[in-house]
């Protein structure tokens, strides 16, 4: 018996008790029984089994005890209409094997896939299988994400102590991902060693590929702004790779579904009816939520007789209410009164659709006319959850609405439209996965598109779908209605454009192969793989889940985190955001502690808080990884020019302060996150035959600095050689570096190193606005002219604070050595590679930490400092790139 007939067979058996079941305030869905039910017979457990189990819980068993009544009628259903259920198969399979050992004679060899993934019965199966000596499981501990669907990790133990002759080989050597790569995924399961997972079975991994572009965990100021960097960060990538990749080499990782989640698609639904009343799958979706006691041949009845008469199902159902069609006659009285109610509440809300109330208050007087929140009380035990996801649609449509009265009402054409511009994630996701219903995945199988729906097929009862890999707008609705044109650029229409709930059927060519970004969950992405993964709103709340709880679910939540960053093979980016919309509200999030706690215990760097620069090197790795051949040099270097002077002047919202940002708002004051400058920077210093980026004249080993008094105090913001350095540490570090002779149009290029800073600390004051930095013309920078020369940038370095932003804003890198002198109120520090020196506090070592510099070392500096510079012929250190030492290419010691 499949699922849809299971599950009308067990509404049956709760309909006659359902009223005495709310008395006890007891509410049981069909779908929620036969789950529970399922995870028992995938334990073995009877309905005799489970009924001891709800007595044991004393009084907190009572629903138990009625879903194992429940289970019993169940099975004499199934067996009075001679059918078994899917987990039947499994538990017959075994009685039938246990009775009839003969067979299993035969079997020479068993080999068990994805073991971690086995319930017990299916670990049953394969002990009457399997003879000590003839059976080989493949699994790996670390990617058990299914004990929700009673999968049980526990077997992998089993399976030690019942075949205590086993072998044990350890694939750890990985042939899909990068160093960097598999060190940020194994510090997430491994921190649960001192947290939650003591019973993690130790195991490493190692790759020849190297360490590869290091992990970067971005965070951002909001949502919004986390789905521009990872949509601007697509681009970047490809274009710094050399167009070695394509957007089908993308994806993005959700912890959990959203726009396939039921409630939302509810709500979709009814804003799709009112938009377009043809739309018959709409119609078909919402009739019923909530239960209107329209039965299923009430319902038929409607939609022949609109069929007979070349109506939609809705116009139809509308002349039924106002009695212009004799059906009515035959509708019992009870489901008419209650599809006048629902008519009713489609033309109210027509009406405010077309008057253009915005949408976030339509959804809100939908929610209330048909009392949405308090229907999902009474059917859904987890109703909490699916309320919140009808927040976060209320939350986008207001981004949409704001985004849309920015444009003064102009209405945007589909294409254009506001949100599309976005390119939020969620948006993204549609147009990656709209291919008239089937998709490419990555390996070439075709897949079928979630949500596909005819607007032929008379689809009465709408489930859940089956979550696929890409997934899709949800029965793509034709947005145009025919008789609609007065609802043409009103705030629904725009809204339902922009969700991408509109098909331009012209635009989709079957069998068009386009290349496109994959969202889908980490379910969906087991055992796939791609060149770059995102992994976005790594925050508690969704990982772990917020209705995780128990230490199994959290622990399962770890490894559900870890499966998503294994997916990728040479780029993997986790973001994370500071405040989310909820409903209307932004309300602050957390980094998830699976992170947290690993980066802060970590031996080494295994995230980058920064998006990565690619190198030479780097971008060979990922061809390596992914098997293909990049271009040469020269080719690349054209594309990476030709982006980024594409690139818009100006900030990128994600690019902007945010108060919040304790890293950036050192001594209280605002600096500038100035990432695209830096790729500027990186850019324009970038020596294409040897691959690095590189401070101009360095290698002649000239002193570049710049140093100013200011009052008694000494500063110094610049760079020298490491020879210079060198002869420069053993002075008192009160004593500044001498004026450098450089090159006027030097002086220019390092002022403008610091000029967004500048501006930024200065934006504070209101005194000057930010100045774009624009790529390959210094000539055209323009130098604020405030203190009348090109040091002017320096001046405003006088903060302790500001020296430290400089410093971190021109990337760089770690191990950074702080140098104490024995006065405490002056410290430097110097940077391998890029030797600085810099007068600092004391306490402003404290903020150094603040601003993400790690691994801050104070040395005396009466000793010269052993500062690792640039060896002779070696090349310097790109710039822009605090990166760690390489790791991953050799075996680790675990
Ligand atoms: N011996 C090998 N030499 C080269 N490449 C290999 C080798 N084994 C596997 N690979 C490649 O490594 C990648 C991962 O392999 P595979 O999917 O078999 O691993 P898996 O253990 O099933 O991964 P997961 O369970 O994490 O999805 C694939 O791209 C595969 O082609």
């Amino acid at each position: 018996m499949d699922h849809d007939d299971a599950k009308k067979m067990m509404a049956n058996f709760i309909k006659p008790i359902a009223q005495a079941l709310k008395e006890v305030h007891i509410v049981l869905k069909a779908d929620d029984v036969l789950s529970q039910i399922s995870n028992a017979k995938a334990k073995g457990e009877t309905p005799a089994g489970m009924r001891a189990r709800a007595q044991a819980l004393g009084s907190g068993g009572q629903m138990l005890s009625v879903i194992a009544d429940l289970y019993e009628e169940y099975e004499k259903g199934l067996r009075a209409a001679g059918s078994l259920d899917f987990d039947d198969l499994l538990g017959y399979g075994l009685k039938l094997l246990r009775q009839e050992r003969h067979v299993l004679n035969s079997v020479k060899h068993v080999l068990v896939d994805e073991f971690q993934d086995t319930n017990t019965i299916q670990y049953e199966l394969m002990k009457l299988f399997a003879k000590e000596g003839n059976v080989t499981i493949v699994g790996d501990p670390d990617q058990a994400i299914y004990g929700w669907r009673a999968a049980d990790i526990e077997n992998l133990q089993h399976m030690k102590k019942d075949y205590p002759n086993t072998v044990e080989v350890h694939l750890e050597q990985n042939y899909r991902s990068t160093g960097a790569i598999l060190d940020a995924s194994l510090a997430i399961v491994t921190q649960g060693e001192s947290l939650q997972n003591k019973t993690r079975i130790q195991k490493g991994l190692y790759t020849a590929f190297g360490s590869g572009v290091p992990v970067t965990l971005k965070q951002t100021s909001n949502g919004f702004n986390e789905a521009e960097y990872i949509a601007d960060e697509i681009k970047r990538l490809i274009a710094h790779t050399g167009n070695l990749l394509t957007f089908d080499d993308f994806a993005i990782l959700r912890g959990h579904k959203f726009f396939e989640r039921l409630e939302v698609k509810d709500v979709l639904g009814y804003l799709q009816l009112i938009n377009n009343p043809q739309y018959h799958p709409a119609f078909v979706r919402v009739v019923n939520v909530p239960k209107r006691n329209i039965g299923e041949k009430t319902l038929r009845g409607i939609v022949d007789r609109a069929k007979e008469k070349g109506l939609s199902a809705m116009d139809m159902a509308e002349r039924i209410a106002d009695e212009e069609d004799s059906y009515y006659l035959s509708m019992p009285v009870n489901s008419r009164k209650n599809l006048v109610q629902f008519v009713d509440v489609i033309r109210k809300l027509r009406v405010q659709a077309k008057n253009g109330t915005r949408v976030p208050e339509l959804i809100e007087s939908l929610l209330e006319e048909i009392g949405y929140e308090a229907y999902l009380k009474r059917t859904h035990a987890d109703s909490d959850t699916r309320w919140e996801n009808v927040k976060e649609l209320i939350a986008y449509s207001v981004t949409i609405s704001q985004e849309q009265e920015a444009k003064n009402g102009t209405s945007a054409p589909a294409n254009q439209s506001a949100a599309k511009n976005t390119q939020t994630a969620e948006n993204a996701s549609t147009s990656a996965a709209e291919t008239n219903g089937a998709s490419q995945d990555p390996r070439g199988k075709k897949r079928k598109a979630a949500g596909e729906a005819s607007s032929e097929t008379v689809d009465l009862e709408y489930a859940e779908e089956e979550e696929t890999v890409v997934p899709v707008a949800n029965n793509p609705a034709p947005v145009e209605a025919d008789d609609s044109e007065d609802i043409e650029g009103t705030p629904l229409r725009v809204f339902l454009e922009a969700s991408m709930l509109a098909t331009d059927a012209q635009a989709q060519d079957e069998n068009a192969v386009i290349p496109r970004v994959t969202i889908c969950t980490v379910h969906a992405a087991k055992g796939l793989e791609w060149p770059v993964v995102f992994v976005p709103a790594v925050e508690k709340g969704v990982y772990p889940f917020i209705k995780s709880t128990e230490e199994a679910q959290v622990n399962e939540e770890m490894r559900l985190l870890y499966v998503a960053m294994t997916r990728a093979q040479g780029v993997l980016e986790l973001t994370y955001a500071d405040k989310r919309m909820a409903g209307k509200q932004e309300i602050p999030k957390e980094l998830s502690p699976f992170v947290s706690a690993c980066r802060e215990d970590a031996k080494k760097t295994i995230f980058e808080s920064e998006y990565p620069v690619i190198s030479k090197k780097d971008r060979e790795i990922i061809a390596n990884v992914i098997g293909r051949k990049p271009l040469p040099e020269k080719e690349t270097a054209e594309i990476i020019h030709a982006y980024i002077v594409s690139l818009p002047a100006g900030k990128r919202p994600w690019e902007l302060p945010w108060q919040s940002d304790t890293n950036w708002r050192a001594g209280g004051a605002a600096f500038y996150h100035n990432s695209h400058n830096k790729e500027h920077r990186a850019q324009q210093y970038w020596d294409s035959e040897k691959d690095e980026y590189r401070l101009p004249d360095m290698e002649q080993g000239s002193l570049q600095s710049l140093s100013q008094t200011s009052g008694s105090q000494p500063v110094s913001v610049g760079f020298v050689s490491a020879s210079q350095f060198r002869s420069q540490a053993g002075v008192p570090a009160t004593q500044s570096l001498p004026s450098a002779t450089m090159k006027a149009s030097e002086k220019m290029r390092i002022a403008s190193y610091s000029q967004p800073i500048f501006a930024g600390s200065q934006r504070a004051s209101n005194e000057i606005a930010p100045q774009p930095f624009a790529f390959g013309k210094p000539a055209d920078m323009s130098i604020p002219a405030a203190n009348g020369d090109s040091q002017s940038s320096f001046r405003t370095a006088q903060s302790t604070q500001a020296n430290n932003a400089i410093l971190k804003n021109i990337g760089l890198p770690p191990p950074i050595t702080a140098l104490t002198s024995s006065s405490p109120a002056h410290t430097g520090f110097a940077p391998a590679g890029l030797n600085s020196f810099q007068n600092f506090s004391a306490s402003s070592l404290a903020s150094l930490k603040n601003l993400g510099v790690p691994d801050v070392k104070p040395v005396v500096l009466a000793t010269p400092p052993k500062v690792a510079g640039p060896r002779a012929g070696q090349p310097l250190r790109r710039l822009g790139m605090g990166r760690p030492a390489p790791y991953g290419s050799t075996k680790p010691s675990f």
